[in-house]
């Protein structure tokens, strides 16, 4: 079934196409993945799928219903969650709290009764502190709940992130370079964690430049070069294709040729 469907993207910067036509389905279960040379409109992509660019061409479908340009709060409400390239965590708070913070994101008119003090909010916090505590047991970090968030390793942090946004329960989620800046254990296992959560049915669409990752997590691999799509399909024919090969030579080599000067 599919749960996300990107019709025909597009976004120009000052007149430069970043992302042009772009089209491809997301179902249930399912990890697809968008590679690319750097700057080939990646993470531009992800921003107009969750909603913090609004695209000029074409339209995101999210359960067959138009969420195109939907505020990424709203997003979340209706399924669709997002962790950032950047950490966007927050640093003094606990782990817990962090957790407990992705619960209340999604709850519309939760602030103003949890300010209040109102019962419903006090059952609403200890709810949202149970599943955040599951949350951090099966991201591995139970035993670092109640620890400041800044002291956690660059890898604990990561699946902190995910943590939070698996607490707004999405059907899809979006994954941005979860594993940037990770070591070979980290990296192994941000990667169990994604088929954990895939085989739950979570859609999930991940941007990642390490390339062992995508071929061992991905259904389908989605290429973009210059903004626009030049392959789709199952890893292994992917990385066979020629225009996706020289996509990433030609980058290899002017990125040669510029550190020479
Ligand atoms: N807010 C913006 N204003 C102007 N140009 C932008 C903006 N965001 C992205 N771009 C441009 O759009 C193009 C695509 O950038 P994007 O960051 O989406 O690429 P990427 O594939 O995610 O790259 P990387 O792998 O380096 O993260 C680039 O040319 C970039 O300079």
């Amino acid at each position: 079934m599919t749960l996300l469907e990107v019709q025909g993207l597009g976004i120009s910067f000052g007149g430069v196409k970043a992302v042009s036509d772009v089209s491809f389905t997301l179902n249930v279960g399912q990890i697809v993945s968008v590679i690319g040379p750097n700057g080939a409109g990646k993470t531009t992509l992800f921003n107009m799928i969750s909603g913090i660019y609004l695209p000029r061409t074409g339209k995101v479908m999210l359960d067959g219903e138009d969420v195109t340009g939907l505020r990424p709060d709203l997003l979340a409400t209706r399924g669709l969650s997002r962790t950032f390239q950047n950490l966007q965590i927050f640093q003094q708070m606990s782990v817990l709290e962090n957790v407990i913070v992705g619960f209340h994101l999604h709850e519309r008119g939760a602030v103003l009764s949890d300010l209040l003090g109102l019962p419903a909010a006090r059952r609403r916090s200890r709810a949202a502190e149970v599943g955040a505590r599951e949350l951090l047991e099966r991201v591995g970090l139970s035993r670092a709940a109640e620890r400041e968030s800044g002291a956690l390793s660059y890898g604990a942090l990561k699946r902190l992130e995910i943590a939070r946004a698996l607490a707004a329960r999405p059907r899809v989620l979006l994954l941005d370079e979860p594993a940037a800046g990770c070591n070979a254990v980290e990296t192994e296992e941000i990667d169990r964690l994604i088929c954990e959560v895939a085989a739950e049915g979570v859609a999930i669409l991940l941007v990642e430049h390490d390339m062992k990752l995508v071929m061992r997590l991905s259904n389908c691999v989605v290429v973009l070069d210059h903004g626009e799509k030049i392959a789709e399909g199952a890893p292994a024919a992917v990385s066979r294709d020629p225009r996706v090969i020289e996509a990433y030579l030609g980058t290899a080599a002017k990125e040669a040729a510029d550190a020479h000067g």
